[in-house]
């Protein structure tokens, strides 16, 4: 048994657990009793094919629609049934598949935007102008309508807008999906990657399993709404049966 000392460490080492979660839509039963956890500055996959549940899981997360029971707490706070503002304001952002940046308005006034949701005592402080100065593409692009920019670049506008809610845990909801290698060389590799060397703690959702793997040291697969493996990256990309079972690969 863990020693009170222990267990107190590694509360304070946990970012967010997870316990016997149920998700589903109108009675329809999506996640049955995922348990996991996240490290603060831990970079965990999440795999699973079409449907497996991955994006009802990052919005369950983030008190978005999905009906849910079961345990969410977020650095020690059990957060199930907050709004996601309550939770956003705790450090979490959510990047959703489709980047969820306003199309409408420019890239400057979406970054504006996401600094009104920011929270009080961040780490580490974005402003606009350190967005801009780190990203110097979507500062050549400020005054751009976002409907106008490429794939790869509405990802970008999407993950600064995470950063200027001065997030630390960061879910990025099929990142990759719909870029060309190249965007995913430059955006998803090069800027997730600088997160993760930043101490952020990241959970990707993402169908493109050696990006996800080269990305995060754990994976975290889903298959009809269960989790069936929970390790290491590599043994994951060792192990060809189970990502033929589970992964349809
Ligand atoms: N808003 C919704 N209303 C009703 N059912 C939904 C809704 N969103 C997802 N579902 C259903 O929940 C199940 C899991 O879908 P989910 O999008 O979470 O999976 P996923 O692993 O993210 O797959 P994908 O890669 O296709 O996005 C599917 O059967 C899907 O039809």
């Amino acid at each position: 048994m863990m020693s009170a000392q222990a267990q107190q460490q590694s509360a304070a080492a946990t970012y967010l657990e997870v316990a016997g979660l149920d998700a589903g839509y109108d009675g329809v039963r999506v996640l049955h009793g995922v348990d996991f956890s996240l490290a603060h500055g831990e970079a965990v996959a999440l795999l699973g094919r079409n449907g497996a549940g991955k994006s009802t899981l990052c919005s369950a997360l983030f008190g978005l629609e999905p009906q849910i029971s079961g345990r969410i707490a977020i650095k020690g706070q059990d957060v199930a049934g907050w709004p996601g503002h309550r939770i956003a304001r705790l450090g979490v952002a959510l990047v959703p598949q489709g980047r969820g940046v306003y199309a409408n308005l420019t890239v400057d006034e979406n970054l504006t935007m996401a600094a009104l949701w920011s929270r009080k005592q961040p780490s580490r402080r974005w402003v606009k102008e350190s967005i801009y100065e780190d990203f110097p593409r979507l500062a050549e692009r400020r005054s751009f309508s976002s409907g106008a920019l490429s794939g790869g670049e509405r990802q970008l506008l999407a993950i600064a807008r995470a950063l200027l809610t001065q997030a630390d845990l960061i879910v990025l909801d099929e990142p990759s999906e719909g870029l060309s290698p190249r965007a995913i060389e430059e955006v998803i590799i090069g800027t997730v990657g600088r997160l993760r060397g930043e101490g952020y703690t990241l959970l990707i959702a993402e169908q493109n399993l050696a990006m996800a793997l080269t990305l995060a040291e754990r994976a975290l697969v889903l298959d009809h709404g269960r989790v069936v493996f929970d390790g290491p990256s590599a043994t994951l990309l060792a192990d060809k049966d189970l990502q033929k079972e589970h992964l349809g690969l």
